[in-house]
């Protein structure tokens, strides 16, 4: 008898493993490795949902012991072969459970328990029709799933394609339809129809012209009157003689359609060409290589990419591109978009729930093949992939802080090596990481070592704050800032003005007696927002009005402290009245779209000035950009994290490499009250390489990575004996498990120590080569006491340490 290995929908250690289950005799043959199914489970047989992860066979004398499945809840896998060893992989790598990372790898749509419609899209035998779905149009999946001769049917029909899946939720998810027509007859019909169709009724003529060609094929409605320029009436008197019929087809939404007409290949110079030499070799290789495209700001990376995506096609395979954020970087979507047009499926976070699973569909579906997108589509369900390119591969936003804590660049190595694919890693700061793995030959290092408009990267001054005149209170600009902003307003060009903003925030304090605003839940300083007038908190989400006096003493002695984007706009207003400023953060970006149309009226020169945070300091290519002003280089250098150094020059390069991308000359200025730190000095020298060696020889003496790697343990509870108690068990357990080099930090309480009235307990361990670690915390997964309230988590190469 047929039988399945079911992960379950119950997320404990106890059940994180493959259960058996016997088919329905119905269902024999219909049941693949991919499809969801409902089980019954545990003492009281509670029926729950699962994931076929592989199919079997049992001797008949076994089959008492085992538990039939109840109910198929899909007609097709919704995950491939590959995906499942994948999702294998990643659970065993990321100490997730199996569970979490199925799930992970599906759209939402598919996660939650949503409404299963299905519904006929052709015709098939009208008495089976009949008995499945009466007079109805869509029958609900839930209410024959249990019943083993429908779905048996149901699986048949769909592999005949007369039958789709819909997911239906609350939000517009459903997917769209519109109307569509078809010729109902045949070539010679059509041929007999227009000798007889009078020679004057050329509206007539011209549509069965239209329908003799149409063959098979159903066009919307919309199209066929754009390609004919014939009226609704016309094709209804069409439709009333039975000339041809109208049906309801499904229509995909589609995301960020509108791209600015088709972005044409430009002529690649010889670095540009040698690295797609070499990487089109690679696609074509029957290996996985990982190449490390390291080219400073502006050299043409992205043309790059570009051109192995189209090598990855022209070979008869699929391309799959991750950036760190899409809001981010609409100018990178939109050269993908113009330059592979329909092919194109765009997959991220800002999607609605009903336009993410239309795009996975129709990777699914195969009708795509170049998918863009962030971290988690990594997981796009491509098949034959030939190509994976990580653009800004140095950013901490392809790392998952949440189960499964996958790193995208694993997983991508991973996909490379299953479909002998080329990994292709770029950036103008590459991880230490990943230029150390180049620099020993485990990835090829392709460089590109000038800008394409063979300009000179732009001077950068660094302006010590210390020495500023403090007259008329503190302001954020140098007077050398100010004054190459104001010049450039005078010939119009634009500046960029960044405010770091990285582990920082304006938070209030009582000159009087120093009390600090804080968060009754967490543990950290309450956040000014001028624009609503309150006070956040960033974790967890509490708001305060603002205080007028101190809560502690009393005072009215109270200020604000850090630098806001609105407190920054404000002052550029009153020095700079004539000015015009777009300020881009948080709060004016919010919401949907809203970050598009901001850079496109900056790029439309309707502002002088693009003022903001972190985001505005990749990927942006604007000709007219001339000045870049950091106004505060050190907020973040001081962190308690090893890559405090690392993430702040990322960040000064990145910035300085949006001037003087085109034919016009740049100008950089760096703010610091820091300005003899290595780090803002090998920033402002533009030297990567010498920042290299100088981190790298701080790593090795604190046995960092990437000399050591690193591993989190992190347990939280309520109440914080508990999970003091917990942390320092485990690690006694350690002790004298650890190979001879491994290194254990703390057990410590995290730098935050309570988020959302949970206390927090961490060990980092560092190891070089520890054969036995994986398997020792494999163990202590299952080992640990667990109380209800009690989180442990395994977090592998953590991004953060704080
Ligand atoms: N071979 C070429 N000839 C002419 N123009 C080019 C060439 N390659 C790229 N460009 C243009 O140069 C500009 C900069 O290229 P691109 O944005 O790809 O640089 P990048 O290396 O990705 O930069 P960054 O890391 O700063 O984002 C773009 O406008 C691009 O169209
Ligand atoms: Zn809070
Ligand atoms: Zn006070």
């Amino acid at each position: 008898m047929q039988t399945v290995q079911v992960i379950v929908d119950v997320p404990t250690m106890q059940t994180n493993r493959p259960y058996t289950y016997l088919v329905p005799e119905r269902l024999t043959n219909q049941v693949e490795a991919g499809m969801r199914v409902i089980v019954p489970f545990g003492r009281g047989h509670r029926e729950v949902q699962g994931f076929v992860v592989a199919t079997g066979q049992t001797e008949s004398a076994y089959q008492g012991a085992l538990k039939e499945l109840t109910a198929l809840m899909d007609l097709t896998p919704v995950l491939n072969p590959e995906m499942l060893a994948l999702s294998k992989w990643l659970a065993d790598h990321t100490y997730a459970f199996w569970i979490s990372c199925l799930y992970t790898m599906l759209p939402n749509l598919l996660k939650a328990k949503t409404k299963r419609l299905v519904r006929v899209i052709d015709e098939f035998d009208p008495q089976l029709q009949q008995s499945l779905f009466g007079e109805a149009a869509t029958l609900d999946l839930a209410q024959v799933q249990t019943d083993p001769a429908a779905m048996h049917e149901l699986v048949k029909l769909k592999r005949a394609g007369k039958v789709q899946i819909e997911y239906a939720v609350e939000d517009q998810a459903r997917a769209k339809q519109v109307t569509a027509l078809q010729a109902t007859l045949d070539f010679e019909v059509y041929e007999e129809l227009l000798a007889t169709v009078p020679k004057n009724a050329k509206a007539q003529q011209r549509l069965l012209v239209y329908l003799q060609g149409l063959g098979e094929q159903k066009v919307p409605l919309k199209a066929a009157r754009q390609q004919t320029g014939l009226s609704l009436a016309t094709f209804r008197l069409g439709e009333q003689r039975g000339w041809l019929k109208k049906s309801l087809v499904e229509q995909l939404r589609t995301p960020m359609r509108q791209t600015k007409g088709a972005d044409r290949p430009v002529t690649l110079n010889a670095e540009q060409t040698a690295a797609v030499t070499a990487i089109q070799a690679g696609i074509q290789a029957p290996t996985a290589p990982t190449f490390l495209l390291k080219g400073v700001t502006g050299s043409g990376k992205t043309e790059v990419y570009l051109r192995a995506m189209a090598a990855a096609l022209a070979n008869g395979q699929t391309a799959l591109m991750l950036v760190p954020e899409i809001a981010l970087t609409p100018q990178m979507v939109q050269r993908v978009r113009g330059r592979f047009g329909q092919q194109v499926a765009i997959l991220h976070s800002g999607l609605s729930n009903g336009e993410r699973y239309d795009e996975w569909r129709r990777i699914q579906r195969q009708e795509v093949q170049v998918v863009v997108g962030t971290r988690s589509a990594i997981f796009a369900p491509l098949p034959k992939l030939g190509l994976i390119v990580i653009d800004e591969e140095h950013e901490n936003s392809y790392k998952q802080e949440d189960a499964p804590r996958y790193h995208a660049r694993e997983v991508a190595k991973w996909r490379a090596q299953y479909h002998h694919a080329a990994v292709v890693l770029g950036s103008a700061t590459p991880s230490l990481e990943s230029y150390a793995r180049a620099k020993t030959g485990n990835y090829h290092l392709l460089t590109l070592t000038h800008r394409v408009n063979q300009q000179p990267l732009p001077p950068v001054t660094v302006v010590d704050m210390r020495q500023e005149p403090r007259q008329g209170g503190e302001s954020n600009f140098s007077r050398a800032l100010l004054a190459a902003v104001q010049a450039r307003l005078a010939k119009g060009e634009q500046s960029i003005l960044l405010l770091n903003r990285r582990g920082f925030s304006s938070f209030m304090m009582c000159r009087d007696c120093g009390y600090v605003l804080k968060c009754p839940n967490c543990d950290i300083s309450l956040t000014l927002h001028l624009a609503t007038q309150n006070m956040k908190c960033h974790y967890c989400g509490f708001e305060a009005p603002i205080p007028q006096r101190c809560p502690h003493c009393a005072s009215r002695q109270i200020r604000y402290y850090g630098t806001g984007t609105e407190k920054v706009e404000a002052e550029l207003k009153h020095r700079l009245p004539a000015a015009r400023v777009i300020r881009m953060d948080v709060d004016t970006t919010r919401r949907k779209g809203q970050h598009a149309k901001l850079l496109q009226a900056f790029g439309q020169h309707q502002a002088d000035i693009l003022l903001g945070t972190q985001m505005i300091a990749k990927g942006l290519d604007f000709p007219n950009v001339t000045l870049v002003g950091v106004l505060n280089a050190d907020t973040g250098l001081d962190l308690p994290d090893f890559r405090a150094g690392e993430r702040t020059f990322d960040l000064l390069a990145q910035v300085s490499g949006r001037a003087g991308r085109a034919d016009k000359a740049g100008q950089v200025f760096i703010q610091t009250y820091n300005p003899d730190n290595y780090v803002i000095q090998l920033a402002q020298a533009g030297n990567y390489e010498a920042f290299f060696g100088a981190e790298m020889q701080l790593r090795k003496q604190a046995q960092y990575p990437p000399y050591f790697y690193t591993v989190r343990l992190m347990v939280a509870h309520p109440e914080e004996k508990a999970a003091a108690k917990v942390i320092h068990q485990l690690a006694r357990r350690l002790q004298g498990h650890l190979a001879p080099e491994t290194v254990v930090l703390g057990p410590t309480p995290r730098a935050i120590a309570r988020i959302k009235n949970q206390y927090y307990y961490q060990i980092v361990i560092k190891y070089r080569h520890d054969p036995a670690l994986h398997q020792l915390l494999t163990e202590l997964q299952h080992e640990i006491q667990r109380d209800r309230q009690l989180h442990f988590a395994i977090d592998p190469d953590p991004q953060y340490f704080m």
